[in-house]
């Protein structure tokens, strides 16, 4: 269609085609000034009347591009015949008929996160985009650790179009963890039970960045900025993602969703966990310090190979057993996230000068290619694994049950898990959940 409108006092004459709106600003001083906006990036198309004036306006909401992949909601506000407003919007619903987009979201905020700003981050930059979208959300605030699940009490499921965490990588994992564990147990699965086969989740999960790290959203989106995150939840693609499961004794941990450590980063979490009152710095001084006072843990880790369907062993002393949930794969002269892989990257890694692993970690820090090509990191492709630590002293507690004397922890997620038992287990569960956004490489 095509049209005539006001736009800020000026002609605006509009097309619209099957794949783009197209404008072109009348300028009286220069040449006219042309938009055009592709129709997959519309949010949504109001049109409003104006009391006591025969002109009506139309609001086209849509996703503009800046750079460094951060998206702005952008609003083009177009005055024009009440007949005019009504055959765009006429033309947007019928352009957009087959298009599902969310309608209604359970939002849980941690008001805690990072600089304790994730309320403030959804009720000014992210509500006013899903209400001007028509979206309807219901909101909850944790009090606390844990807390998440008291959010889907009264909550019928069948109605949401997905959960959205405001907050940072370790409520996600929270959320998550949650989120699964009431799937399983509506359908009789024991999720202790470290063989049981999970049943998926029916809606997908976002997140808004609002805590300190933010590695989920930095790799899906390319970006930490809330408003992005909030304009792919409204587009509603979604892309299908993993987690992994950690056993103790006979006892689900957590679920992870974007990575599992033990060992180096173990500690390294547990020390910046234990100084959380320092805010950010404290991931400035104890990851070094973690490094320079690393020690070796005896430990027989078996592996279950993706390629042969096989258990292998390897014996040794290591400074970390590490996999990423979202794996970080080589390509080029960097390293990439991947989402939803078939089988997880397990690294192991052995004895090694100081000055070559601070190399190696230094790598993977700033996403450098071959930051696991290191003769002292053995990495296998696997689908579970199982770390036993029975080498390693242990004392008898008053109960009679044997943990192990010194402490050692997985990071999971960016949270410090202790790891008191002398074995653990971890397994690949593939496509449990969508996570809302799309890879952006
Ligand atoms: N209301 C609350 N008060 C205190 N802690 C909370 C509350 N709600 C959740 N938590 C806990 O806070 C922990 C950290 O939260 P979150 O991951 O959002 O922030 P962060 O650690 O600053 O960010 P990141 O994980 O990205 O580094 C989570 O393990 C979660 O269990």
């Amino acid at each position: 269609m095509e049209g005539s409108f006001m736009k800020h006092g000026r002609q605006c004459d509009v097309t619209i085609t099957k794949t783009h709106l197209k404008c072109s600003l009348k300028n009286n001083i220069g040449p006219n000034v042309q938009l055009e906006v592709s129709l997959s990036d519309v949010l949504a198309v109001q049109t409003q009347s104006r009391e006591n004036s025969n002109i009506n306006s139309v609001v086209v909401h849509y996703a503009g591009n800046k750079k460094d992949k951060v998206l702005t909601w952008e609003k083009l506000v177009l005055a024009g015949e009440p007949e005019l407003c009504k055959e765009v919007n006429n033309v947007f619903s019928y352009a957009f008929a087959d298009r599902h987009r969310p309608k209604h979201y359970l939002v849980l905020i941690n008001p805690r996160s990072g600089k304790k700003t994730a309320r403030r981050i959804f009720h000014k930059k992210v509500a006013p985009l899903f209400r001007a979208c028509g979206t309807t959300f219901k909101v909850y605030e944790t009090t606390g650790p844990n807390d998440a699940k008291t959010a889907f009490q009264d909550v019928d499921f069948s109605t949401l179009d997905g959960v959205l965490v405001v907050g940072g990588d370790g409520f996600y994992s929270e959320v998550v963890t949650a989120l699964v564990l009431r799937q399983q147990q509506a359908n009789g699965i024991d999720a202790d039970d470290p063989e049981a086969t999970l049943t998926p989740l029916t809606f997908p999960v976002g997140i808004i960045p609002g805590g300190s790290g933010n590695y989920v959203t930095k790799y899906l989106h390319g970006s930490t900025d809330p408003v992005t995150a909030a304009i792919k939840i409204v587009l509603g693609k979604t892309t299908p993602t993993n987690i992994v499961s950690l056993h103790q004794g006979s006892k689900l941990q957590a679920y992870a969703g974007l990575l599992l450590g033990f060992g180096l980063f173990g500690d390294m979490m547990y020390m910046c966990e234990k100084y959380r009152w320092m805010g950010n710095v404290r991931y400035k001084i104890f990851p070094v310090k973690c490094i320079f006072s690393r020690r070796l843990i005896n430990a027989e880790v078996e592996y279950l190979k993706e390629s042969t369907g096989q258990w292998h062993k390897a014996n040794g002393s290591f400074y970390s057993v590490e996999t990423g949930v979202v794996d970080l794969a080589d390509k080029e002269t960097k390293l990439v996230p991947v989402f939803g892989d078939s089988a997880l990257n397990l690294h192991l890694v052995t004895e090694c000068p100081l000055g070559d692993h601070i190399k190696q970690l230094t790598k993977v820090a700033d996403w450098v290619s071959g930051a696991y090509d290191f003769n002292f990191v053995q990495t296998e492709r696997v689908l579970r694994y199982r770390v036993s630590l029975a080498s390693l002293p242990t004392v008898k507690l008053a109960g009679g049950e044997e943990v192990l004397a010194d402490h050692y922890y997985v990071n999971l997620d960016g949270e410090a898990i202790l790891i008191d038992k002398p074995s653990f287990d971890v397994r690949l569960h593939t496509g449990i959940f969508q996570i809302f956004g799309e890879m952006q490489l």
